[in-house]
């Protein structure tokens, strides 16, 4: 059984018991698994699989991102991904989903320059972005070994913060807004998916 969070409704007839407005899974990477995502961002210059991309829209989002294929040597965290969003999407969103079609990203916030993504949403911009239903975040960072870098979720019109445990991920519809605070001491590091699919109907 998957932990859901947000309270369970019980059988209201719709035929889904959750219906959650965000869902958490503890331990989907390992502390290994973890790290060598991170290590990514030491080894970014001898990158040739993944893309290098800086972010500039330092008001709103002060991060670097390195973005997986999901082919290759980085196969692994496509399957992992793939099996984890079937079964909470069967468990708890039900909702219908079409395919992983952008890449996956590795996020970094640094406390050297506050890195920080203010309240957004997913849904909307260009291309795929329109398509995203569902985003995934993993938490890769050992929680202790930075401050702030809070990911909190809007959904309600309440902020909740979500667990910080390394490789705990975290799952939200993609229109649900969300904002990581400044980073104030040391790194974190994050990887996020998204799921997409026809329109909500
Ligand atoms: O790093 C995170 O926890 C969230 C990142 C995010 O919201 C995004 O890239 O859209
Ligand atoms: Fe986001």
């Amino acid at each position: 059984m998957i932990p859901v969070y947000g309270a369970p409704l019980g059988e209201l007839g719709y035929g889904n018991r959750f219906a959650p407005n965000f869902a958490v899974k503890p331990a989907l990477f390992s502390a290994e698994e973890c790290e060598r995502l991170i290590e990514r961002f030491t080894m970014r210059q001898a990158e040739d699989a993944g893309l290098v991309g800086e972010v500039s829209m330092p008001d709103i989002r002060r991060t670097d991102v390195i973005w997986l294929k999901g082919e290759g040597a980085d196969e692994w965290v496509m399957r992992r991904m793939m099996g984890f969003v079937a079964d909470i999407n069967r468990e708890a969103f039900d909702y219908v989903l079409g395919g992983f079609d952008e890449a996956l990203q590795l996020t970094r916030y640094r406390a050297e320059e506050r890195g920080h993504y203010d309240w957004h949403s997913d849904r909307g911009g260009q291309g795929f972005g329109r398509f995203r239903k569902l985003t995934v975040v993993v938490q890769l960072s050992i929680p202790e070994s930075y401050e702030g870098g809070m990911l909190e979720v809007n959904a309600t019109g309440r902020e909740e913060a979500m667990p910080r445990e390394r490789g705990a991920a975290i799952v939200f519809p993609s229109y649900v807004l969300h904002r990581v605070t400044p980073v104030t001491k040391g790194v974190r590091h994050s990887l996020v998916t998204w799921v997409h699919g026809p329109s909500f109907r």
